[in-house]
């Protein structure tokens, strides 16, 4: 196992930042380095309530349900929920431990202190998805793995999403509490409450929670709008009927009802400010489950108290838990609950499910699954020295070969497989696209896997690291796999050469000895 020269690269979080792992050397291990390790879990206590559900497993009590299955493989395992300040129960362990699982429903703020701290530290595991709570830039700086359980819990928050929107727009908050006071007063709900038909519903961000999001909204006949970095699939466009807004400003006041759905990254920290906010229509609903810190706190309590927001709802607050004089406590037209959304009995089967296969995983050396990772560390010892990228152009590509960097845009895109597996109790998505990419030189087919597939959307400019030409009944296709990386990029100004698709070239293995040129013993164009 390594033990020196890891070189750490953060992918997802990072990338979407802006930002990039510093060059330092590193001293920890992408994997278990043997033998039992010590793994500490913070979860929020169940107290009473850990006892009426066997499934609560994000609670303390419950531990995700792994204690019995680590203890028999001769790990420590320490649960607890007490997380702040210098004398709490993770400080105690922090010098020590080699595993720390967290969830973002009682986050336990991995700073960088703390990662300095921890010596035998190798993997930062989140029960659950949004590993903004720590420090993304020191853990990969210290060669940290950071990995989330993907996907786990976007059902949940997409539905718990359409409640909070329905409970503001038809005003039900304050009825409910009418009854509960003894109140009867028609008029006073009724005056603000409006029926979610007709209205426009903006998303801001539609990765996987935004697009179950806007399917779920479709049956209520909405104008649906989204921004994101990028554009959702064109079949799932044409199904919810949903259009691209990709200036979020022109976006927001054309939206009865705006939904927040990015992750906190640095470029989304404080979007909604005093400013962006005056430029949302005035008497608009706000839903946000992403994260508290999108919102500046005060332009959020001051637009509610002046009525420009009519109702503001989410689960999301800064910091977690929220103290009591937290302001959104006390604000008018607000629908606040703690964090709850993604930690439904069925959330937490899944990502206790994710993360015990990501713990099987690390102890047996084994990748985790590509979407899952957030900062990701490789061994200098058992991959290739690193070397700045060399871009190339789409026509210097040859059968067989791999290690390709290239800037391309995709011309089209389409969808050859979509089925689902069962993974463990998981069910998981299987998509492969073929995708028609190009730059001014040439075209060639890409295969896009999982993932993949929501980057590669016509139009899209994208960079393809460490590509690979596999060849297909004797034609190149380029493809990414688990040691490679699809970014979106700034559109590129070139036309891209369709008169040159290398895909429709076709190559046959011939002898070396037949080689015009020998020596080269590689595959070549026979055509
Ligand atoms: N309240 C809860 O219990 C939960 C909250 N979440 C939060 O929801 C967030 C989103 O989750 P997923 O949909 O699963 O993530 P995702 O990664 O599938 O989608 C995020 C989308 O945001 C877009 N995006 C990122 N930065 C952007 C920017 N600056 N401008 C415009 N678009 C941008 C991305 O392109 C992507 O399409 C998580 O990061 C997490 O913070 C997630 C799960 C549970």
């Amino acid at each position: 196992m390594a033990s020196k020269g890891v070189i750490a690269s953060a992918v997802r979080a990072l990338a979407s930042s802006g930002s990039s792992a510093s060059s330092t050397t590193f001293t920890r291990h992408l994997h278990a380095s043997g033998g039992s390790k010590k793994i500490v879990g913070v979860f929020y206590k169940a107290n009473e309530y850990a006892e009426l559900n066997p499934n609560f497993l994000g609670s303390q009590e419950r531990a995700l349900g792994i204690r019995d299955w680590l203890e028999s493989q001769g790990h420590e395992y320490i649960v607890t929920d007490d997380k702040e300040g210098p004398n709490c129960e993770l400080e105690k362990h922090i010098e020590d431990l080699h595993v720390l699982i967290t969830t973002p429903f009682h986050p336990a703020y991995v700073t960088a202190e703390r990662i300095k701290k921890a010596k035998n530290l190798e993997l930062l595991l989140t029960a659950g998805i949004g590993s903004d709570h720590i420090d993304l830039k020191a853990a990969a700086a210290a060669g940290l793995t950071v990995a989330e359980v993907t996907g786990s819990n976007v059902v949940s928050v997409a539905e718990d999403e359409l409640m909070r929107i329905l409970i503001l727009v038809r005003n039900f908050v304050p009825g409910y509490q009418q009854i509960v006071t003894g109140e009867w007063n028609v008029a006073g709900i009724a005056h603000r409450a409006y029926d979610l038909e007709g209205k426009t519903v903006g998303t801001v961000g539609a990765g996987r929670i935004g697009r179950l999001l806007l399917q779920r909204l479709k049956p209520f006949n909405c104008n649906l709008l989204y921004h994101d970095r990028v554009k959702i699939d064109p079949e799932l466009e044409q199904q919810t009927g949903a259009k691209f807004e990709e200036d979020l400003d022109a976006m927001l006041p054309k939206c009865d009802v705006i939904v927040v759905n990015t992750p906190l990254t640095e470029k989304t920290r404080g979007l909604f400010d005093k400013e962006r906010i005056a430029k949302c229509k005035k008497g608009v609903l706000i839903v946000n489950n992403a994260r508290g810190a999108i919102m500046d706190t005060q332009a959020v309590v001051d637009a509610c108290s002046s009525g420009h927001i009519a109702g503001y709802s989410g689960d999301v607050w800064n910091p977690q838990p929220a103290p009591k004089d937290h302001p959104w406590r006390y604000m008018p037209n607000h629908a606040m609950t703690p964090h709850i959304s993604g930690t439904t009995i069925d959330a937490q089967l899944r990502y206790a499910a994710g993360t015990k296969d990501m713990l099987d995983r690390y102890f047996k050396g084994e990748e985790f699954p590509a979407q899952n990772y957030i900062v990701k560390d490789e061994m200098a010892e058992t991959r290739p020295a690193k070397r700045k990228p060399v871009f190339k152009k789409v026509d210097q590509l040859k059968p067989d070969t791999k290690g390709h960097t290239l800037v391309v845009k995709v011309v089209s895109s389409k969808m050859v497989m979509q089925k689902a597996r069962p993974d463990g109790i998981q069910v998981r998505q299987v998509r492969i696209a073929e995708c028609l990419v190009g730059d001014e030189t040439g075209t060639i087919i890409f295969t896009a896997r999982n993932d993949q597939v929501d980057l590669m959307t016509t139009g899209a400019t994208v960079i393809l690291r460490n590509a690979k030409i596999d060849m297909f009944k004797g034609s190149m296709r380029l493809a990414v796999d688990k040691w490679g990386r699809v970014e979106v990029t700034e559109p590129a100004s070139f036309s891209v050469k369709e008169d040159n698709n290398l895909s429709l070239v076709e190559y046959e293995l011939i002898n070396v000895n037949e080689l015009v040129n020998p020596g080269a013993g590689e595959v070549v164009n026979a055509v």
